[in-house]
């Protein structure tokens, strides 16, 4: 099959660098175009020259049109703002669109479901592998331990640069745990504690946010009952998994048919 060519959007980023490298290494995709918003100092920059990898002939562009023509899919790690931009775009040009923006709030979530409607869209708030195979550990943990007798917290660290809390992993570890024991997760959740709380309430998943450093990507779940106490935990090291995942993602979604999916589709992970 052709090789896949795939628009890096936020080319600039943290993640859009580490994805231009890893769509350049793996087989089956190409690196079709690098966007950047507009006003970015980028701008022009060849992309492959940015992530360190030597020049590729594909310049940073504001025109996303432009970017978009002839290409078969979108990465993106953005913001959520910019995200539900891209949705409608890639949907308009029939683009597979992979989305690993976090901090989307519930009121921006519809932009994807109707984007679905017309392309295939897979969308985490984690694309390693092991981060989502930790997740139907929690689910299975979750429904075996009984609420009356363990309590759920979820901890995280990230880099000092993070600008969402709590992360879309936890969330995503959260809702695991969640739906584990058969319960909706905003209405069970403490997303943060402060001053005079009161004793823990049963039932509830906590969330607790450490941001610091470098650190690419720290995750626990706690399930704490009287006298044990388990602790399921992803460590990343490098954001290339998020990435190897997103292309992976985009790749299996060619031949997809219109929908919203998640990683866990993508691994064969979901029930
Ligand atoms: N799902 C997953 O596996 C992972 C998800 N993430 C998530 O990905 C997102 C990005 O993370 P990270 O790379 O660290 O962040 P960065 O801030 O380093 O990168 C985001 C990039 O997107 C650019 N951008 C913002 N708006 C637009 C726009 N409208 N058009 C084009 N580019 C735009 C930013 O430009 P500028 O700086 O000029 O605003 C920046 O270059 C976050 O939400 C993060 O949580 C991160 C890692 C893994
Ligand atoms: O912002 C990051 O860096 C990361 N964001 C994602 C999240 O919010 O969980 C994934 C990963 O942990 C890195």
């Amino acid at each position: 099959m052709k090789e896949m060519g795939l628009v890096v959007v936020g080319a600039a980023g943290r993640m859009g660098q580490t994805l231009i490298r890893v769509v350049h290494q793996m087989d089956g995709a190409r690196l079709a175009g690098a966007v950047e918003r507009s006003g970015s100092p980028h701008l022009g920059k060849d992309a492959g020259e940015l992530a360190g990898i030597g020049i590729l002939n594909v310049p940073i562009v504001e025109d996303v049109g432009r970017a978009f023509a002839g290409a078969d899919g979108v990465l993106d790690f953005t913001s959520p703002a910019a995200s539900v931009a891209f949705a409608g775009q890639a949907a308009e040009a029939g683009l597979v669109h992979v989305v690993g923006t976090t901090g989307i709030q519930a009121d921006q979530e519809n932009a994807f479901v109707e984007a679905a409607r017309r392309t295939p869209i897979v969308k985490s708030g984690n694309m390693s592998l092991g981060v989502n195979l930790l997740a139907v550990l929690v689910k299975q943990a979750a429904r075996a331990l009984p609420a009356a007798d363990f309590d759920i917290e979820v901890v995280e660290m990230h880099h000092r640069h993070k600008v969402d809390a709590p992360s879309g992993t936890a969330l995503l570890l959260g809702k695991a745990a969640a739906e584990g024991r058969g319960v909706d997760l905003d209405a069970n959740s403490v997303r943060s504690r402060d001053g005079h709380t009161g004793a823990r309430e049963t039932g509830t998943i906590g969330f607790a946010t450490l941001r610091g450093g470098s650190v690419v990507g720290e995750h626990s779940v706690i399930l704490a009952g009287t006298g044990e106490r388990i602790t399921l935990s992803h460590q990343a090291d490098d954001r290339t998994i998020f990435a190897r995942g997103a292309v992976a993602a985009a790749l299996w979604a060619r031949d997809k048919k219109a929908g919203l999916y998640s990683m866990l589709d993508v691994l064969g992970l979901a029930e």
